[in-house]
């Protein structure tokens, strides 16, 4: 397992008596080198969730292993700096993880940091760019004067180039065009079938994500309501309304079609997934001919 939570809450408190339950005993496990769509409402708990997963936080009741580290309350962790390094986290606005003049000062930041040649760390941003497909010439480039596409896919290389087993993103389709989406999206996919590496998204925008997640943990007030499949929660999309979610568009078609096909039962061949992908390839094939233009998935 990449990571597993045993029994865990997290509360937020002060110096006062004020405290804040963020997360209630909550059981869940990541496989190695899956991707893995975390959904919920707003206030549900999914970002204090990532940050229990490379020890930003650490668990006020329970047990969360992550790799080979394990954290527990009140008990402090020796491999705390190792772990940010194995554990990238990206943030949902990238502005916030790039400070340096140029796009190559930033990703060299880390793996200086952490101790390694200039020539190394040169080497593992010139990697990262290309595994976000970034043109080099940007690295001379400040942050700030890329596109908010590019600079989202900066933000990640800077993370990559710690080389990670584990990416953790907060929204990261947030603002980005359909087109951009889609093709970073594909990019994600790519970081776990072609290098192995786990893939953990926080996202709002299921459909999206549907075709390439092979799990999902959807969250309620703190809870994990449900962990599965796209399959599982397929059989029962309305989960997500009583998660205070919509039921993704694809979820809906796949529904409607396994009800009046009768799938359920048999070995469809129309899996959610398959459906998902078709319909997040066909919006992107829309916005990209200009036939609509805008979000179609809102
Ligand atoms: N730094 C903090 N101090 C105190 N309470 C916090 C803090 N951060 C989050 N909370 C509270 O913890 C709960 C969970 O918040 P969290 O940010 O994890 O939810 P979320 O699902 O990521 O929400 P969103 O989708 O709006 O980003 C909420 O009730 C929130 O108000």
């Amino acid at each position: 397992m990449a990571i597993e939570l045993q029994q865990v809450s997290y509360v937020y408190s002060d110096r006062s008596l004020w405290k804040q339950t963020a997360l209630h005993n909550i059981d869940l496990t990541i496989p190695q080198g899956s991707i893995v769509g975390i959904a919920g409402a707003t206030g549900s708990g999914k970002s204090t969730l990532l940050q229990l997963f490379n020890g930003i936080l650490k668990p006020t009741e329970g047990t969360v292993k992550v790799l080979d580290v394990t954290l527990q309350a009140g008990e402090k962790s020796p491999k705390l700096m190792a772990l940010r390094r194995r554990v990238g986290l990206v943030f949902q606005f990238p502005e916030q993880q790039m400070f340096e003049e140029t796009v190559e000062k930033d990703l060299c930041f880390g793996p200086l940091n952490f101790g390694m040649s200039l020539e190394e760390a040169k080497e593992r941003a010139r990697k990262a760019m290309v595994a976000m497909g970034l043109d080099l010439e940007l690295l001379e480039r400040n942050p700030f004067r890329l596109s908010g596409g590019q600079m989202r896919k900066a933000a990640i290389a800077s993370v990559l180039a710690m080389d990670p087993e584990i990416v953790v993103l907060d929204e990261p389709t947030a603002t980005l065009d359909p087109v951009s989406r889609a093709e970073l999206i594909s990019l994600l996919e790519r970081l776990c079938r072609e290098q192995g590496r786990t893939i953990i998204i926080v996202t709002h925008r299921m459909d999206e994500l549907l075709p390439i997640a092979d799990s999902w943990i959807v969250l309620k007030e703190g809870q994990a309501a449900f962990q599965g499949s796209v399959q599982e929660l397929a059989s029962d999309p309305t989960i997500l309304e009583r998660c205070g979610l919509a039921i993704p568009q694809s979820l809906r078609y796949w529904r409607a079609l396994a009800d009046r096909f009768h799938l359920e039962g048999e070995v469809p061949r129309l899996t959610p997934k398959a459906l998902a992908e078709c319909i997040a390839s066909l919006s992107s094939e829309i916005s990209h001919t200009g036939i609509e233009k805008g979000d179609i998935h809102e």
